[in-house]
């Protein structure tokens, strides 16, 4: 009863200080925090398998939106929980202090040493320290980023962690045949919904692949088939809007022949198997950068990247955990593969070739085949700020990219080294994002950056390009803006600057500040004139509302090279009519979603490019 005066003030009835908790308590909070998070994330892959088998196209979109902020949620709660935990134990640095304390450095490494030895015969190992390594950065501050407290470098190794089940199956077409080792491969993923004809895809398939590898496999028939000839997936399937997709390599003679299998649904909703992919190019545009990410169940994550990485060597293992939706762990490996690059090269970093932006400050380093992007101090362009790029930038990441809008990564606080900065570079950045940079003796450091993939600019490709390969360029930038627009973007600023080509030909769009949705804008004709004067006049004789656009405009400020003009003119004339424009933002806005193939239509069985009639949009 006594205590009842001084209830209301918390410093005479709460000590000052409370008893430390364990490091080994604070290592099993976090690695709880992960394992929930690992969890929701495998749900997730789970319900997309439901979602596939009963063609609930708009949930698996939405379903991958939301699980690109679950790591973030998680390591949020993580944090919050461990706050109460660590308040007023002297563990977490005051803000005004530079240093931990000894007494504080000991404990978070023993806290780090903890986590690491309750990783033994973990699944996840390499998520779970990356999920680490974020919480502490939120509890402690930035300048504690060494490996005695994180890991910035793995501490457990990766390799040959299995599963209860093992990652991948092996069929052995010699001992069984080939149409009932394929039909077997099939149908050991369990699917719920039938098949329209199963038997009769699998020899469709067999046909495909026999047709394949008669070109590829060795030409003496003495040495044609290997003992060791299998076929190998990986244990469950990778879903994507409305695909679904085996994945896995044929093996013979140890050549690996990588494929994977697309499985799509009929219009009654019954499931079949629409193409063969059977290169690394398909692969390679299967898990590109600029698509969405896969939604696939995996108890060993890191047993997926080593076998897709066999399929594609070229592509790092950071690529590959952001296409199966680990993307800050691709984040995190991303880092470190560019911090080992800068360790073993001496080129400099300078301003990218091609059109400077108003809104971006874009430079990179020739030897590494990425740009770097920071948002300019002042930017020339009405109504644009930081916070809407930013927005717009999000926003890309969480669509459905869908083969035309490139990935980026959101770094901040890069500490880069000044001396690998070209001249004019530094004085580009002191002079256009003084607030972004830091310049502390030898290190230049970003306060925030977005990485992205290095392509060849479309305006540079024109200007080298000319008969049919300039033809097949426009053709494919009228392309790429049907998709976009199909997909609910509306690029704003569709100049041949923000498109570039990548390694495999392919034209991506990769200026975001401009985006919108399709839903949100007007396309309108331009109404006819109503006298002479005003036709000549600066200023247009017609209202325009904020999100309106005149099609027919774009003719002057793309169309303006004959060549280019007649190549547009020949495949894409109904991009200048605002009706072409109106009645793709009607079906969008009906909900209704394109077949998106992400691969060349050449390679669906052949009864599918017959028998199915629906919009097809090739890769
Ligand atoms: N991924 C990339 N690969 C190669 N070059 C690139 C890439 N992204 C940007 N660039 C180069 O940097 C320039 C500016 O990039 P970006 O279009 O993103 O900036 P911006 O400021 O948004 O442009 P804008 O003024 O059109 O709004 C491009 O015109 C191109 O030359």
């Amino acid at each position: 009863m006594n205590a009842m005066p001084f209830a209301s003030d918390h410093s005479i009835i709460e000590p000052a200080q409370r008893p430390m908790p364990s490091p080994e308590h604070v290592a099993s909070m976090i690695l709880q925090g992960f394992n929930r998070h690992y969890s929701l994330f495998r749900y997730s892959a789970q319900r997309a398998k439901v979602l596939f088998e009963s063609a609930h196209w708009h949930g698996i979109q939405q379903l991958s939106r939301e699980r690109i902020e679950y790591y973030d949620m998680r390591v949020r709660e993580c944090a919050a929980l461990l706050g109460p935990v660590l308040k007023n134990t002297a563990l977490t640095p005051s803000s005004n202090e530079q240093e931990l304390s000894p007494e504080q450095q000991q404990f978070w490494q023993q806290v780090k040493r903890e986590f690491a030895h309750s990783l033994a015969g973990h699944k996840q190992p390499e998520c779970a320290e990356t999920f680490f390594n974020s919480v502490s950065c939120r509890v402690l501050s930035r300048t504690y980023f060494n490996n005695d407290f994180l890991f910035v470098r793995p501490a457990i190794a990766t390799e040959y962690i299995d599963s209860a089940l093992p990652s991948y199956r092996s069929y052995y077409p010699l001992d069984t045949g080939l149409i009932p080792a394929l039909t077997q491969m099939i149908t050991d993923f369990g699917l719920a919904s039938p098949f329209a004809d199963l038997p009769s895809d699998v020899r469709l398939l067999a046909r495909r692949a026999i047709h394949v590898l008669r070109q590829r496999l060795p030409r003496d028939p003495g040495l044609r088939i290997g003992p060791d000839c299998q076929i190998q997936v990986l244990n469950t399937l990778f879903f994507r809007n409305k695909g679904a997709y085996i994945v896995g390599r044929f093996i013979n003679h140890t050549t690996i022949h990588p494929f994977a299998i697309a499985l799509t649904h009929t219009p009654s909703h019954h499931i079949e198997i629409d193409a063969l992919l059977d290169s690394a190019d398909d692969l390679s545009t299967l898990f590109s950068f600029t698509r969405a990410y896969f939604l696939v169940d995996m108890e060993v994550p890191s047993a997926y990247v080593h076998f897709l990485q066999s399929l594609l060597p070229r592509k790092s293992a950071a690529e590959f955990y952001n296409a199966i939706g680990l993307q800050k762990q691709g984040k995190n490996l991303f880092y470190r593969d560019f911090l080992h690059h800068l360790g073993h090269s001496s080129d400099l970093f300078q301003l990218a070739p091609g059109i400077k932006g108003m809104v971006m400050t874009v430079f990179t380093l020739p030897s590494y085949p990425y740009v770097f992007k920071m948002i300019r101090d002042t930017i020339a362009k009405d109504g644009m700020d930081h916070a809407t790029v930013k927005s717009r930038y999000l926003l890309v990441k969480k669509h459905d990219r869908a083969g035309r809008m490139a990935d980026t990564w959101e770094y901040s606080q890069v500490a880069l080294p000044k001396r690998r900065f070209s001249p004019a570079l530094l004085e580009e950045l002191r002079q256009e994002v003084p607030s972004q940079i830091e310049e502390t003796g030898d290190l230049i450091v970003l306060r925030h950056v977005y990485i992205e993939r290095r392509m060849l600019p479309l305006n540079i490709y024109l200007s080298r390009a000319s008969g049919t390969a300039l033809e097949m360029a426009v053709k494919q930038y009228g392309e790429a803006i049907r998709e976009l627009a199909a997909n609910n973007i509306f690029p704003g600023d569709m100049l041949y600057k923000n498109f570039g080509l990548t390694r495999l030909g392919r034209l991506v769009f990769y200026d975001y500040d401009e985006i919108q949705t399709m839903t949100e804008m007007n396309f309108r004709h331009i109404p006819p004139a109503p006298n002479e004067e005003a036709e000549l006049a600066s200023e247009p004789w017609y209202p325009i509302g904020p999100n309106d656009v005149f099609p027919e405009e774009f003719r002057w400020f793309l169309l303006g090279d004959r060549r280019i003009r007649e190549a547009f003119m020949k495949y894409h004339a109904e991009l200048l009519n605002a009706d072409w424009w109106n009645a793709c933002r009607d079906r969008v806005a009906q909900g209704r979603l394109e077949n998106i193939y992400p691969y060349d239509l050449s390679k669906r069985l052949p009864h599918r490019r017959v028998a199915n009639p629906t919009t097809v949009i090739p890769h």
